[in-house]
């Protein structure tokens, strides 16, 4: 194994059910000893392209490489390397939450110490109750849990903090912080645009079974305009009017609530205050802000729905 390949590096990767592309030649490459987050819509092709990396899948086309091998054929090699916090859990349902940690602790040569990771995670409530009592949320932290209990050198959480309240997912934070300070490599899936623009070292945007745009998510944000503009007033407003005056973009996201795209500098809001006196319609609120990764995926990924 090369020592210096990637955490994960996927060239071309292509995955179909029922003839449908699913993953489209898709590349990616997970640095190690850092946090990758891949983002993407619903049925983006996120899960699919992890479970690859995972063993889970056998690819249509393309390479996947994890720690520089072959996760359909290096399986042994790479199990007490890698942990898996899958979607679902995957957890089995009869077994007591802190019985199944202590039983996957002694798979492992050099296990974390359980009683630490139970603190982190914050189980010590429900140590005696069997996965199939669980909440979704603990059994997601349970998860995690049996996930990092090997020491592994890469971990793949898909949606580590989907369901969690708001102290577990800060413990799941704090978790993600602390891994990477012992520079394990972390590659993760996730909805939560504030978890990636926290955690995250490299941000990768995936949708409909491609990146469509990659980098730190400074780069990402930078790579846009910086200010965001939005603004209410009377439903229905002509936007292609407003835009040309603008020199900008004009979206009416719902009704009666505008995004203005593109660059926002003081005569933006001077010639849009100007556009809206002239045809006597009354502003209700206007702001302007920072823009925020959730900016730069939704102008990407658009507004509908999956
Ligand atoms: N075993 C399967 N058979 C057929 N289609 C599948 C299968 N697994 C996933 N799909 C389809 O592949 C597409 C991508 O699914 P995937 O779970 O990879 O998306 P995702 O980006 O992880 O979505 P989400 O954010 O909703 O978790 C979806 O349209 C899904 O219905």
């Amino acid at each position: 194994m090369p020592p210096t390949a990637p955490a994960v590096e996927i060239v071309g990767l292509v995955k179909r059910y029922d003839d449908h592309e699913i993953v489209r030649s898709l590349d990616l490459v997970a640095a190690r000893g850092q946090v990758t987050a891949v983002l993407g819509p619903n049925g983006a092709g996120k899960t699919t392209t992890i479970e690859c990396c995972e063993g889970l899948r056998r690819p249509d086309g393309g390479t996947v490489r994890v720690l520089g091998l072959d996760p359909l054929t290096d399986g042994p090699s790479l199990r007490p390397r890698v942990g898996v916090m899958l979607q679902d859990g995957g957890l089995p349902s009869s077994v007591r939450a802190l019985e199944l940690l202590e039983h996957v602790s002694t798979m492992y040569a050099d296990p974390w110490d359980v009683p630490d990771l139970v603190e982190r995670l914050g189980l010590a409530g429900f140590a005696r109750t069997t996965v199939r009592r669980l909440s979704g949320g603990q059994r997601q932290r349970l998860a995690m849990a049996t996930a990092l209990v090997g020491r592994p050198e890469l971990v793949f959480l898909d949606e580590p903090s989907a369901g969690l309240d708001p102290q577990s997912r800060h413990a799941v934070w704090e978790l993600v912080r602390a891994l990477r300070a012992q520079g394990v490599s972390v590659l993760l899936t996730t909805h939560l645009m504030d978890e990636a623009e926290d955690l995250a070292d490299h941000v990768v945007i995936v949708d409909h079974g491609q990146v469509i745009a990659q980098g730190s998510p400074s780069e990402l944000i930078d790579s846009s305009a910086r200010t965001s503009l939005t603004f209410a007033a009377a439903p229905g407003l002509p936007t292609i009017s407003l835009a040309s005056a603008l020199g900008a973009g004009v979206q009416e996201t719902t009704p009666g609530h505008y995004t203005v795209s593109g660059s926002v500098v003081p005569a933006t809001l001077a010639t849009l205050t100007r556009w809206c006196a002239d045809r006597d319609v009354l502003l209700s609120r206007l702001s302007t802000g920072r823009r925020t990764l959730e900016d730069v995926f939704l102008d990407l990924t658009g507004r509908s729905l999956r």
